[in-house]
């Protein structure tokens, strides 16, 4: 591992975008599809963008690429700027990887191949040496000679990465590189990727609509919404302080249920107060996000809801309880504990503080 010497000046950004606005052009006029988006990524993290489709993920990674000109802002990579409105390093020069989500191998080429293809013009040794060292990298050292067809899905995708690491590029781009494969290889793999990129201490961004994903690799995630990122931060501040109602609701499961402020430091809710989770205005009702696992069974409660949904998920069942009032919250139940479908359950909250947003 390498140490930085705490007392020196953090570098640049390995990769920084600055007020970045694209668009397509249309017989209507300009369609801005990204607008003011800013991100900075240091060497050796994996940075994600996270949105729905169409919020304009691809779009960014296209522009990084440099196959999309900006209508403003600039983009530079390790300090240096590559592109701005009025110019544009072409994307050959950028030494930019990316990984699509469809692995494009050569069908034509053996697995050793493809994995030196971007290294035709390498010393044979050399290339052989390096193309050996990234098989073993992505754990496929003895299916050289194997062709594409002959591999499964996440093989592909691990010789597919290889062969983007090969040239060694400055940054890897990974668009939607799970998306082909069943949701249960997906996370794996998602994990065992992040743990290539860091042996190779590169540098990524990865695009997706899929949180899983996002959660397994990456170091720092942006959320986008319509263009825009909302949030930028860490798997577990995403989740369990989400800066607005759309990222309450994008990442992960939980419900937002209608809340008072008291004006004394707490909000009212249905079932009791709990603490604001900072300065709340006290003129307007709130939405509190409350997740499953914020709520517990408790028999001796004086606050009851009607189990109405029951799904079992492996470790535990899903409860999808209705208050008197006839919202509903959703509950994770740790085991099977009887409860029937229609029965009155006891409840509590777990926590003292929830994250909270205007009404
Ligand atoms: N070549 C194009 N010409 C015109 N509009 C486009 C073009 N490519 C994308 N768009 C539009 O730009 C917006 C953002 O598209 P983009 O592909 O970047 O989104 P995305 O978040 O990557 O979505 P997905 O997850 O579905 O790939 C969408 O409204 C899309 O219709």
């Amino acid at each position: 591992m390498r140490l930085r010497n705490p007392s020196a000046p953090m570098p640049h950004p390995h990769l920084q975008l600055d007020h970045v606005r694209l668009g397509y052009r249309m017989p209507t006029g300009m369609h801005v599809v990204v607008d003011d988006l800013s991100l900075a990524l240091h060497e050796g993290r994996i940075g994600c963008l996270l949105g729905p489709s169409g919020c304009g993920k691809s779009t960014v990674l296209r522009a990084i690429s440099g196959f999309e000109p900006l209508l403003a802002g600039s983009i530079a990579l390790h300090g240096e700027v590559v592109a701005t409105p009025r110019r544009s390093l072409a994307p050959e020069k950028r030494r930019v990887g990316v990984m699509f989500q469809d692995y494009a191998l050569f069908p034509h080429l053996s697995v050793e191949d493809n994995v030196g293809f971007g290294l035709r013009r390498e010393p044979a040794a050399a290339r052989a040496a390096r193309v050996k060292g990234l098989l073993s990298l992505v754990g496929m050292a003895s299916l050289g000679g194997k062709y594409p067809h002959e591999l499964s899905g996440g093989q592909q995708q691990r010789v597919a990465l290889a062969r983007a690491l090969a040239p060694r590029p400055e940054l890897l781009l990974l668009d939607e590189p799970f998306s082909s494969l069943d949701v249960d290889l997906r996370e794996r793999l998602a994990g065992e990727i992040r743990d290539i990129l860091k042996e190779a201490e590169a540098t990524a961004i990865l695009v997706t609509h899929d949180q899983a994903e996002a959660f397994a690799m990456a170091d720092e995630i942006g959320v986008m919404e319509q263009g825009r990122i909302v949030q930028w931060g860490k798997a577990y501040d995403l989740y369990h302080h989400p800066a607005t109602a759309f990222v309450a609701g994008f990442i992960g499961a939980g419900v937002l249920v209608p809340g008072r402020p008291t004006g004394n430091g707490s909000i009212r809710l249905e079932f009791g107060d709990i603490d604001a989770p900072g300065p709340v205005s006290t003129n307007g009702d709130v939405r509190v996000l409350l997740r499953p696992d914020d709520l517990l069974a408790d028999a001796d409660s004086p606050i009851r809801a009607r189990l109405v949904h029951k799904v079992f998920r492996g470790p535990g069942y899903l409860y999808t309880l209705r208050l008197p009032s006839g919202s509903e919250v959703l509950a994770q139940m740790p085991r099977e504990d009887g409860h029937r479908m229609g029965d009155e359950i006891g409840i509590r909250l777990r926590t003292g503080s929830l994250p909270a947003f205007p009404a």
